[in-house]
């Protein structure tokens, strides 16, 4: 399923934070959105996702969902929203227990996503018994098991350390590989947005509008951190955005 933004412009108050924000992201690619802080990522998002209305412009779905998408867009938090009394099989399931999904059905689902995430063996754990990346990948597993159209992602890395982000890069790659979705992913870290963007959208400061929209030929798969050219892109994007991200950070300090 595509979707396209159509000149989305929101307000918050007296306050224009989004200022008519129009992107088309076809099925089966990953858009990484970019910005200085407060420039108005998670609330696009959120608009993408329905949970508000933009005031002005309209988000539209061109196209089929996959078969058995039960919801056609599903978020991925950067703080995981795991109920802690729920194992990790207790938690992918309730999803599929409200969309009225029964036992054996449940069972099909749950273990195939489990095999996709590697947390098989991790089945009947409880949240605090995870660390981290893994609790983000039960996070993750929980928003395949409905197999959506769309995945909406909001800094789902950023609450961890380095190395485990890198191992949580490899594995939505590896997830995307095996049946590629369609991804809006914000992020505020360049490395994620050249690693995993087949295009990264450069917002301006509040109020966000799109600076840049910039596509990367390099397939999912053939990135490597480290990589010159990655590097090197990672570089243009700060060059973009350094002026404009310190002079947000400036204003949350002088709040
Ligand atoms: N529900 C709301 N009511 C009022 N103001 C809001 C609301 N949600 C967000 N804002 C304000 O809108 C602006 C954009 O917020 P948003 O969280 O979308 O930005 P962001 O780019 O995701 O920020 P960050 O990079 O810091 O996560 C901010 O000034 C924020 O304080």
């Amino acid at each position: 399923m595509d979707l396209s933004l159509n000149k989305i412009t929101h307000r918050y108050g007296d306050m224009l934070v989004l200022d008519e924000i129009s992107l088309n992201i076809p099925d089966g690619e990953i858009l990484c959105v970019i910005g200085p802080s407060g420039c108005g990522k998670s609330t696009l998002l959120r608009m993408i996702g329905g949970l508000e209305r933009p005031d002005q412009g309209q988000v539209t779905q061109v196209g089929e969902v996959p078969q058995g998408c039960l919801n056609p867009l599903t978020f991925v938090f950067q703080d995981f929203a795991l109920l802690p009394w729920r194992t990790v099989a207790g938690n992918i399931s309730l999803v599929l227990e409200d969309h009225g999904l029964k036992g054996g059905e449940i069972d099909r689902i749950i273990t195939d996503v489990l095999v996709r995430t590697k947390l098989s063996d991790f089945s009947d754990a409880l949240p605090r018994q995870l660390s981290g990346g893994m609790k983000q990948r039960v996070a993750i597993a929980r928003a395949l098991a409905v197999n959506p159209a769309v995945m909406l992602l909001d800094e789902p890395l950023s609450a961890l350390d380095a190395q485990t982000r890198e191992l949580l890069m490899d594995d939505l790659v590896g997830l995307w590989a095996r049946q590629p979705f369609t991804g809006v992913y914000v992020t505020h870290n360049l490395a994620e947005a050249v690693r995993l963007g087949h295009r990264i959208a450069v917002l301006s400061r509040r109020p966000g509008c799109i600076r840049e929209v910039i596509e990367i030929d390099r397939p999912l798969t053939e990135r490597r951190t480290g990589d010159p050219e990655l590097e090197a892109l990672q570089k243009r994007l700060w060059d973009l955005m350094r002026e404009e991200a310190l002079a947000a950070d400036q204003e949350l300090l002088n709040v």
